[in-house]
């Protein structure tokens, strides 16, 4: 089992969603995580910037969905982990992206995609 870092429940603003009354408002998502990273090295050198630094990840998802504006969570999704591998140099992740407000019915609807190195686009 390879070793990992994670961000879980992060709440983030974004203006998202298919229809126009959702191109006018901010609505809430949900971010999941889990990097693969050795923490081998981290632990060893006692060293922040030997890490995959969560809090810095959590800022660049929250300026991301800030600044970025689609219809589809998949394509935000797709998106974000596409800039994630590329400036953080991550080897692979899982991201768990939930729309919570967007089915009555339901506590949370939503996306997980899978994506590495070789993968993204
Ligand atoms: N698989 C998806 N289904 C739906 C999405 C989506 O992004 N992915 N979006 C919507 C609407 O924007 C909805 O959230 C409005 O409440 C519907 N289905």
């Amino acid at each position: 089992m390879n070793d990992l870092v994670f961000i879980e429940g992060l709440a983030v603003k974004a203006v998202i969603g298919v229809y126009d009354w959702e191109k006018v408002i901010e609505q809430e998502l949900v971010f999941d995580l889990e990097m693969e990273h050795d923490n081998r090295e981290p632990a060893q050198t006692d060293d922040l910037a030997k890490t995959l630094d969560y809090e810095a990840i959590s800022n660049f998802i929250i300026d991301f969905c800030a600044e970025r504006r689609f219809e589809l969570i998949e394509t935000l999704a797709e998106h974000l982990c596409d800039e994630l591998i590329k400036v953080f140099q991550m080897n692979a992740l899982v991201m768990t992206l939930r729309k919570p407000g967007a089915v009555k019915a339901a506590s949370a609807v939503g996306v997980k995609i899978a994506r590495s190195k070789v993968s993204a686009y």
